[in-house]
């Protein structure tokens, strides 16, 4: 049950975190600023099955708890516009500091940088933190449902809606589907990684596609490290792929990013 106490850890970390920054800002006044903030991008819209075309979310992850430090990224706004000029659909930003050294200022950066919808990729278990999002520029927010509980996943949905946001709802198995699509999720991420042993799974996300209504965004997570990941994912039926530490390692971001995108 390792993975699931580190899920757990993440979760509670961030939420922590949280609280400190809200000692330093009510959540009444973040409420404020956050909606008059720029109208978020419909993400759905912008991820949208393509036949000619996989949609590439790329990701800006300095260090995972699986790998360590991946990649320095002094400049994640030079990142994020390697990325865009490659044609990336949307770029995945950590937020999350203690384990993947990521931040809210990186995504401000990357936010005053590109045009491009952006996620804020952290563990989100409260509203205060869909405002910091959509305040710090994000479209799009993930929702992870192995550390929510329906009603919760139900509501941080619904509340990230009501603010304009996209949510990127991830899964690893058919109840956590069935969940997802109850709470009425328009883009369901399956990550391939298994969070207890680490281990990859890339055959799950084929078995896992058929539970997928049409119309329902679904983007392949982890793992892919060259052409012919997107290929197999593409073939399994993926509209969108999500990839961190191939393109944080790569001498040529936006390269990578547009022969990944060119798989049809
Ligand atoms: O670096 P990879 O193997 O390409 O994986 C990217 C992404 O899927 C991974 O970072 C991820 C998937 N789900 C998450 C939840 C939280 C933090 C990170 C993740």
């Amino acid at each position: 049950m390792k993975g699931v106490n580190l899920l757990l850890e993440l979760t509670e970390g961030a939420r922590a975190d949280a609280e400190a920054r809200r000692a330093e800002l009510s959540y009444e006044a973040l409420e404020e600023r956050a909606r008059a903030a720029r109208q978020p991008i419909d993400v759905a819209a912008a991820l949208a099955h393509d036949p000619g075309h996989t949609h590439v979310i790329a990701e800006i992850k300095r260090s995972s708890p699986s790998k360590g430090a991946l990649a320095e990224i002094t400049d994640p706004a030079a990142l994020a516009s390697e990325y865009a000029a490659g044609g990336a659909s949307c770029i995945s930003v950590l937020t999350e500091s203690r384990r993947f050294g990521g931040s809210l200022d990186d995504l401000r950066a990357v936010r005053a940088r590109v045009d491009v919808p952006l996620l804020r990729k952290d563990f989100i278990s409260d509203e205060y933190q869909l405002l910091e999002a959509r305040d710090a520029g994000a479209d799009m927010v993930l929702l992870i449902v192995a550390v929510l509980q329906p009603e919760r996943l139900r509501e941080l949905h619904a509340f990230a809606l009501d603010l304009g946001l996209s949510a990127l709802v991830e899964v690893h198995d058919p109840s956590e589907i069935e969940h997802a699509l109850a709470a009425d999720a328009r883009i369901l991420g399956v990550n391939t990684r298994d969070l207890k042993t680490f281990e990859m799974h890339p055959e799950r996300f084929a078995q896992l596609r058929s539970q997928i209504p049409a119309g329902v965004v679904a983007v392949a997570e982890s793992g892919v490290s060259q052409l012919a990941d997107v290929e197999r994912y593409r073939a399994d039926g993926a509209d969108a792929v999500l990839i961190g530490e191939a393109l944080v390692r790569d001498g040529e971001p936006q390269k990578r990013v547009r022969e990944f995108g060119a798989v049809r």
